[in-house]
C-alpha cells in the first residue's frame, strides 16, 4: 500500500491562519511583531529562504526586515549589526542565515543574538533550555517535524525514533524534542556502521544528512513514518530530499515529500517562534 503523504504546505496554511490571527492581536495593541532576517554572501539556496521567510512574515502580518551583506562583511560589523538588532524594540526575532562565509565564527555570531530573540533556538542558552526540558525556543525545522507527527495523531511516546544526521540545527534538537516526547531515540550518523540496521527498527525515521537517496526502500521498516528533511538537487537540478522516494512511499505509513514537506514547515515555525517572543514582550 501506499503511504499517506504528510503535506507540510497543506499544515502549514492552518499554522499560519492562527499566526495572522496572534499577529493581528498585538498589532491592534501597538505591538507588531518584527523580524530581523539577516543574510551574508550570495549563497542561491540561502537568498531563496530568506526570500521566502520574508514573504512569509508579509503574508501573516508581521513585520520584516531584511539586512543583505556582500560575502566579504568582517566578523566584527556582523556582531555590530546584531548589537543593533538586539538594542531595537520593533524586533522580537532576529535570524542570521547558516551556512555563513568560512571567515565567520558561526557561533560567535550566533551567540551574539540575545536569547530572547533567538527565534532559530541555537544560542546555547536556548539548547540548554531545550536540553532541560524547559524550552524557550524550539529550533524551527524540529518543531516542524514535531507538529507533522502530531498532524497524523501519531503516538510517539514508546516508539522507536531514528534520527540520522547529528547537526545543532536539526540532528540533535530533533533527538531532544522526539526524547522529551517520550520516543526511544537513536542518533546516526555518517560514520554510523550498518546504516540500515538502525534504520530498519525505527517507528518513526527522520534523515537529516544532505546525501541524496541515503535512505532507500530497503532501510526502511514497513508502515513507518518517514520524514526527509534533506533539501538536495537530482542531475536535472530538480529539488529532492534523503530518501529514495519513489521506492519509499510504497513501504511507509507515512511519508514527507521534498519539496512540500519539511521546509514550509520550517518557516511557519520561525513565524510562530516570532509571534511568541512578540507576545512575551
Ligand atoms: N538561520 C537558519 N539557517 C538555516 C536554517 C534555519 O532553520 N535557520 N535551516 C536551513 C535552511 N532553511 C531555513 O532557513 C530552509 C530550507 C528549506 C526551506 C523550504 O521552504 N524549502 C522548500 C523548497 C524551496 C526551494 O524552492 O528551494 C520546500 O521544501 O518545499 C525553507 C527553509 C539551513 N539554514
Amino acid at each position: 500500500m501506499t503511504a499517506q503523504l504528510i503535506n507540510g504546505n497543506l499544515l502549514s496554511q492552518t499554522i499560519r491562519a492562527d499566526v495572522a490571527k496572534r499577529a493581528a492581536a498585538l498589532t491592534a495593541r501597538g505591538r507588531q511583531p518584527g523580524l530581523a532576517v539577516v543574510l551574508v554572501g550570495d549563497n542561491p539556496a540561502s537568498q531563496v529562504y530568506v526570500r521566502n521567510k520574508v514573504k512569509a512574515c508579509e503574508d501573516n502580518g508581521l513585520h520584516s526586515v531584511m539586512e543583505k551583506y556582500d560575502g566579504d562583511m568582517t566578523e566584527a560589523a556582523l556582531l555590530a549589526r546584531i548589537d543593533a538588532l538586539n538594542k531595537d524594540p520593533k524586533i522580537h526575532g532576529i535570524l542570521v542565515q547558516l551556512p555563513l562565509p568560512a571567515h565567520i565564527d558561526a557561533h560567535k555570531v550566533i551567540e551574539a543574538i540575545a536569547p530572547e530573540k533567538d527565534v532559530d533556538g541555537f544560542h546555547v542558552s536556548n539548547a540548554g533550555l531545550l536540553m532541560t526540558g524547559q524550552p524557550l525556543f524550539r529550533p524551527c525545522t524540529p518543531y516542524g517535524v514535531m507538529k507533522m507527527l502530531e498532524s497524523i495523531d501519531y503516538p510517539v511516546r514508546g516508539a522507536n525514533a531514528v534520527v540520522v544526521g547529528a547537526s545543532n540545527i536539526v540532528g540533535k534538537p530533533q533527538a531532544m524534542l522526539l526524547l522529551q516526547a517520550g520516543a526511544t531515540v537513536t542518533i546516526c550518523n555518517s560514520k554510523t556502521r550498518d546504516l540500515g540496521a538502525h534504520t530498519r527498527r525505527a517507528d518513526i525515521l527522520v534523515v537529516a544528512t544532505g546525501k541524496r537517496n541515503l535512505v532507500t526502500a530497503d532501510m526502511v521498516k514497513p508502515g513507518a513514518v518517514v520524514i526527509d528533511v534533506g533539501m538536495n538537487r537530482d542531475d536535472n537540478g530538480k529539488l529532492c530530499g534523503d530518501v529514495d522516494f519513489e521506492k519509499t512511499k510504497e513501504v511507509a505509513g507515512w511519508i514527507t515529500p521534498v519539496p512540500g514537506g519539511v521546509g514550509p514547515m520550517t518557516i511557519t515555525m520561525l513565524l510562530v517562534n516570532t509571534i511568541e517572543a512578540a507576545e512575551r514582550t
